[in-house]
């Protein structure tokens, strides 16, 4: 089992994060996370990248804890709704940073910025890019450890139809490629192209899991966009 996920929960002063939520996630799955606002999706993305730290319960990828915050960065890589980049630095030394804090080969720079499409931006400041190419410097750099397992807090959220379908085709290749990914979206399109499994999160606890056909067919895809 890649991910086991136990009792995770998180509750903020008045309001349901998350609750008790457990799951366990296959390699090569691709699990889109839906919801209304407030369910609860970026909280357990936010988790399981170790950017915030559960209430209680426990998690594990590939059976490394989720507290091995170290050995997680090789196993997990995130990708959050507004990319963490530094906009005053280059594309490449972006990249540059992110290898040397968590000591990865460097090599692995050329390699993102040619798999990514990037070397005519790696000098470019990360602020002067348009929101897709931030977007695709952000994927880029959370594969950099090339790590197994991959977070997306609702990856195309505010771009346009051309660069949605850009990172629909990137998102696939990595599906793939075999990386796992597990995903956050509000787009029922984006859910039938790119999901294997659909999990719904309502008011901080998981409702449904199961496979698209049952989701689409099911009264809680209608109540969701009702
Ligand atoms: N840092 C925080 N402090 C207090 N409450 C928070 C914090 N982060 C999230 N919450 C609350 O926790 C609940 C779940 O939030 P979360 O961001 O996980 O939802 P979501 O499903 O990702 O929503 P959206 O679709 O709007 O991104 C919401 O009620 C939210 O207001």
């Amino acid at each position: 089992m890649q991910l086991e996920v136990d009792h995770l929960t998180k509750v903020y002063p008045g309001k349901r994060g998350l609750l008790a939520t457990s799951f366990k996630v296959e390699k090569g799955e691709c699990i889109a996370i839906v919801g209304h606002n407030g369910a609860g999706k970026s909280t357990l993305l936010k988790i399981l990248a170790n950017w915030i730290v559960p209430d209680s319960g426990r998690a594990r990828v590939e059976g490394i804890d989720l507290k091995n915050r170290l050995a997680l960065v090789r196993k997990i890589g995130f990708v959050p709704e507004t990319p963490n980049l530094f906009d005053l630095f280059s594309v490449e030394y972006n990249f540059r940073l992110f290898a040397r804090l968590f000591q990865i080969p460097f090599v692995r720079i050329e390699k993102a910025l040619k798999e990514f499409d990037l070397l005519s931006f790696r000098h470019t400041k990360v602020r002067e890019l348009s929101k897709g190419l931030k977007q695709r410097v952000s994927i880029g750099r959370s594969l950099l450890p090339d790590p197994p397992l991959l977070l997306f807090d609702e990856p195309t959220s505010g771009l346009d139809f051309e660069m949605t379908k850009e990172i629909y085709k990137l998102l696939k290749g990595l599906h793939v490629s075999g990386k796992t990914i597990l995903f956050t979206s509000h787009r029922p399109e984006e859910i039938q192209t790119l999901a294997t499994r659909i999990m719904v999160l309502h008011q901080g606890g998981l409702v449904f899991d199961g496979p698209p056909g049952t989701y689409f067919q099911s009264e809680i895809h209608e109540n969701l966009y009702a």
